[in-house]
Formats: structure tokens, sequence, C-alpha cells
């Protein structure tokens, strides 16, 4: 992995995460990025004419590695860890981590195991009964750089995931008709 994408996802994994200030965000254009409760995937594939998945990293962690409030939100067990970088039309603009519990990787979930460049979003809600809710955000730093973060919990079929998102320099969401 390069050294660009490692630093962003161990920023992300660093973030402290909070509240959002629901009024006041609503009302920015940052707001309609981080609070979106809808698929960031189409969001995003509406600023660029190809949004590409690359697959960073998927590996297992165990309970014990992950943190109080990863397992409040998530059920106390193992995870698949997924890490991705999301670009439009070349320019790397989401480094995103998501943590999917063992229990939810069952029945016709198990294909979640093995997206690869298919973006999350486009699998989850294509689920009518896909749902995301603990919108949380952060300020992170990463070379000298303020950049956004949020994380939020993603349900398809009543099981959890949890998804944190870093937007990196070049996406929309700092440009002016983002
Ligand atoms: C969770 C979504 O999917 C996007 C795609 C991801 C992936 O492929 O791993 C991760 C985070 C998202 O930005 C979404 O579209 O809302």
């Amino acid at each position: 992995m390069s050294e660009f994408k490692e630093l962003h996802l161990q920023a992300l994994m660093n973030a402290r995460w909070e509240e959002p200030d629901w009024q006041t965000l609503e009302t920015t254009r940052e707001g309609a990025w981080l609070l979106e409760r809808h698929s960031m995937t189409e969001r995003l594939k509406a600023r660029c004419l190809t949004l590409a998945v690359e697959l960073l990293g998927l590996h297992e962690i165990e309970q014990s590695a992950l943190a109080e409030n990863e397992l409040s939100l998530l059920g106390e067990e193992p995870c698949m860890v997924r890490e991705v970088v999301l670009s439009g039309d070349g320019d790397a603009w989401l480094c995103a981590r998501t943590l999917v519990p063992k229990s939810t990787l069952t029945e016709k979930e198990q294909d979640i195991a093995d997206l690869g460049a298919v973006p999350l979003g486009q699998r989850v809600f294509n689920q009518a009964n896909a749902r995301r809710d603990a919108i949380e955000v952060a300020t992170v730093v990463v070379e000298g750089r303020s950049l956004l973060a949020r994380r939020s919990r993603l349900w398809v079929n009543e099981k959890p995931m949890l998804v944190s998102e870093l937007f990196l320099p070049d996406a929309p969401v700092y440009q002016e008709e983002g």
C-alpha cells in the first residue's frame, strides 16, 4: 500500500468522533456530504464519469482489538475489515474503512466479504431495508491539512456494519459547487 494511503487510513483510525451539530451542519455544503443518509457511492458517482474502487486491504480483526465504542455500535464479536480508496475520474476522493461483524456476513450477506472493486454502497443500497444511523463526524489533520471525516452505521437486513470515511483533498466536498 502506498505511503499516502497508509497515512490516511491511519489518520482515519485515530479520528476522534463527535456527534454532529445537525442544525448548523445541515445548512452547509459540507453538511450535505457528511450527513448523507443514502449512498455515498451514488453521491460521488454523480460528480464524475467513472468512480473506481481500489481494495487496499481485507482482513479479520479480533473482538479484543476493537474499541469500546465500536463494540457498543456493532456487538461483541470479531469483524472483517475492508479498506478501500474511491477515485473519481482518476483522482483519489475518499478513503474508507468498514468493520463488518462476522454475524453480518451470513446468509444473503456472505457476498459482502467478496465485493472486491464493487462499491459497498452499491451492494447495500439496492436492498430495500438498507438504512444508516449513528452518524458522527471528525476533523482529521494529515500533513498539516484539515480533512473531513465521518463514521456511520449501515444496516442491511437488520445486520450492522460500521463505515468510516475520510474525504481526501481532491474530493468534491471541498469544491465550490460540491
Ligand atoms: C458505504 C458506502 O459505500 C462506499 C463504498 C465503500 C466500499 O466499497 O468499501 C466504502 C464506503 C463508501 O463510501 C456508500 O456508498 O454509502
